[in-house]
C-alpha cells in the first residue's frame, strides 16, 4: 500500500523527498510525474508559472536578486513532459513561540496546475518537505497561511491562531483618553528613511509575540518600498509614523491612505499595513493619530491580533467591526524537540498518546513535564492522561487554541480526569498568538 491510497505506484529516491517519481492512473492511463528540489535564483521563474496558473495571478514571488526571497533549494517541482506542473516551497526564518524562538518551516507556494490537480501531487510534495523540514533542516515546527482551510488539516496541520480584521468607523470611534504629551512625540516620515529604526522597534517586539516571524532584509521591502503606481490599487505612497519615547523609537506604523469622492462626500480610507508597539503610550500615541486623519471615514487593519489592546482603548469598540477568522496553521514536524523547546504557562506533568499517520516517529505516548527550571518530552510506556492527533498538538501549540475547545470538538480525549484541564492551562499563554500579514 502507498501513499496514495492504491491511486498510484511510488519510486522513492533519495528518501528525503528532494528527487522522487510517481506514476498516477491519470485520466484512464498512466502518467509520470518526475519531482525535484530546484537549485538556481532564475528557477523562480518555473516556479511563478506554476503559480499564475493555478492563483490566476503573474508574477507572485519577486526574483529580482536583491529583493527576492525565494530559495531554490527549498523548493520542490513535479514535472510532467519536462514542464514544472506542482511547487511547494518554502522559507528558512525562525518564529516566536510561548517563551522561546524556533526555527520554522514556513510553507508557501503550493501550487499545482489545474490539469494535474487531485493525483496526489501536492500531498507526495508536502510528505516530502515534512521529512525534509526534520532530518535536513532539523525544524522542530512548520506553519503556513492557508489559502483554503481546508487543504492543510489532512497533513497534520492545525489552527494555531486567529486573526483579526478592523474595519473602523472613524467618526464613532475615539480613544477614551487622550495621549499624553509628556510620554513622547510622534514624527511622521516614509518608511525607507526610516527603516533601521523600524527594524528595531520590530527586533525588540518579536520574542514576545507567538506567532510572529523573523525577517531577513528582502522581507521588508514590500513594507518600505512602495510598488509602482499601477500596483497600488489606488493607495497613496506608504507612510511611516514612529513614536518617540524617553530612550528612542518605541513604535511604529506603517500606513497609507485611498481618496474616494465618488458619493460627493468624503469617504477616504488609512490601511495600516502594520503597527508595532513596544510601550502602551506608543501604542494609544499611533492609534490616536491613525483614527484621526482628515478626509478619511474608514482605517482598515487586516492582520491584528484577537487580543488586539485597541479594543479596549477606544470609547465604541462595536465600531471598531472587528471579524475574526483563520491566522497560521502549525504542524509539529519533531514532536518532542518542539513540545521541550516552548514554555508553559503552569507545571505540567503528563502523558499524551499521540497518533500521526504521516510522520510515525511521533507517534506513540510521550510524558511532557514542564517547571520552572526544565522542560522534557520522551517516550514512555506509562497510561495516557490525553489522546490526541498531532494537528491537535498543533493548534494548540502557540497557545491559542485550548486543548479543552479541542477536546470539545471531540477531537482531544480525556483519559485521566483533571488532566484536560491542568494541561488546557499549562499550554496557554498571556498574550494571544498573531500573524504578520507578510508572513
Ligand atoms: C501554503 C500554501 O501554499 S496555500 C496555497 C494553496 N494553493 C492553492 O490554493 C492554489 C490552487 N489549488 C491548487 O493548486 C491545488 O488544488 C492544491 C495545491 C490545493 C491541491 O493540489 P492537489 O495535487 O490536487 O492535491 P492532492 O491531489 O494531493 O489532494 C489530496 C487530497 O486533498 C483534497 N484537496 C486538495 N485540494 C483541495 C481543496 N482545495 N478543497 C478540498 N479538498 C482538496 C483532494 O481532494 C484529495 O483528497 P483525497 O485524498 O480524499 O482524495
Amino acid at each position: 500500500m502507498d501513499d496514495f491510497d492504491g491511486r498510484t505506484d511510488v519510486a522513492r529516491g533519495s528518501g528525503n523527498g528532494l528527487v522522487d517519481s510517481l506514476t498516477t492512473a491519470g485520466a484512464g492511463r498512466p502518467e509520470q510525474y518526475f519531482l525535484r528540489s530546484l537549485s538556481a535564483p532564475e528557477d523562480v521563474e518555473l516556479v511563478n508559472g506554476v503559480l499564475a496558473d493555478a492563483f490566476g495571478i503573474e508574477g507572485l514571488v519577486d526574483g529580482r536578486p536583491e529583493h527576492t526571497v525565494f530559495e531554490p533549494a527549498r523548493d520542490h517541482v513535479a514535472e510532467y513532459d519536462g514542464e514544472p506542473v506542482a511547487n511547494l516551497g518554502a522559507f528558512t526564518r525562525d518564529l516566536s513561540v510561548p517563551g522561546a524562538v524556533l526555527p520554522t518551516t514556513h510553507v508557501a507556494m503550493g501550487a499545482v496546475r489545474q490539469l494535474h490537480r487531485r493525483r496526489g501531487l501536492m500531498t507526495r510534495l508536502m510528505h516530502g518537505q515534512l521529512r525534509e523540514s526534520r532530518y535536513v533542516h532539523h525544524e522542530p515546527l512548520s506553519v503556513l497561511w492557508a489559502s483554503e482551510a481546508r487543504i492543510y488539516q489532512r497533513y497534520g496541520y492545525g489552527m494555531a491562531s486567529q486573526n483579526s480584521t478592523f474595519t473602523i468607523d472613524n467618526r464613532e470611534v475615539r480613544l477614551k483618553k487622550e495621549p499624553t504629551l509628556s510620554a513622547g512625540r510622534l514624527r511622521e516620515t516614509t518608511p525607507e528613511r526610516v527603516h533601521d529604526e523600524i527594524r528595531e522597534v520590530f527586533e525588540r517586539a518579536r520574542p514576545s509575540r507567538p506567532g510572529w516571524s523573523s525577517r531577513t532584509g528582502p522581507w521588508w521591502t514590500p513594507l518600505v518600498e512602495d510598488p509602482p503606481p499601477p500596483f497600488r490599487k489606488g493607495y497613496s505612497t506608504m507612510r511611516a509614523l514612529l513614536f518617540d519615547g524617553t530612550a528612542g523609537a518605541e513604535g511604529y506604523a506603517i500606513w497609507r491612505r485611498k481618496q474616494d469622492w465618488s458619493s460627493d462626500i468624503v469617504n477616504g480610507e488609512v490601511q495600516v499595513v502594520e503597527l508595532v508597539a513596544t510601550t502602551p503610550a506608543a501604542y494609544a500615541a499611533l492609534w490616536h493619530f491613525l483614527l484621526s486623519v482628515d478626509l478619511t471615514r474608514t482605517v482598515k487593519w487586516d492582520f491584528a491580533a484577537v487580543d488586539e489592546p485597541l479594543r479596549l482603548l477606544v470609547n465604541e469598540p462595536r465600531a471598531l467591526r472587528m471579524t475574526t477568522g483563520d491566522g497560521l496553521w502549525a504542524r509539529l514536524v519533531d514532536l518532542p524537540a518542539a513540545l521541550s523547546a516552548r514554555r508553559y504557562s503552569a507545571p505540567l506533568d503528563l502523558v499524551i498518546e499521540v497518533t500521526d499517520s504521516i510522520l510515525p516517529e511521533n507517534a506513540g505516548r510521550w510524558r511532557l513535564t514542564a517547571d520552572d527550571n526544565d522542560t522534557t518530552c520522551v517516550r514512555t510506556a506509562g497510561e495516557p492522561d490525553l489522546v490526541c492527533d498531532v494537528a491537535d498538538l498543533g493548534a494548540a501549540y502557540l497557545g491559542g487554541t485550548s486543548l479543552a475547545s479541542l477536546a470539545a470538538a471531540g477531537q482531544v480525549r480525556e483519559r485521566r480526569p483533571g488532566a484536560l484541564a491542568a494541561a488546557s492551562t499549562a499550554f496557554g499563554w498571556p498574550v494571544a498568538p498573531s500573524a504578520l500579514g507578510l508572513f
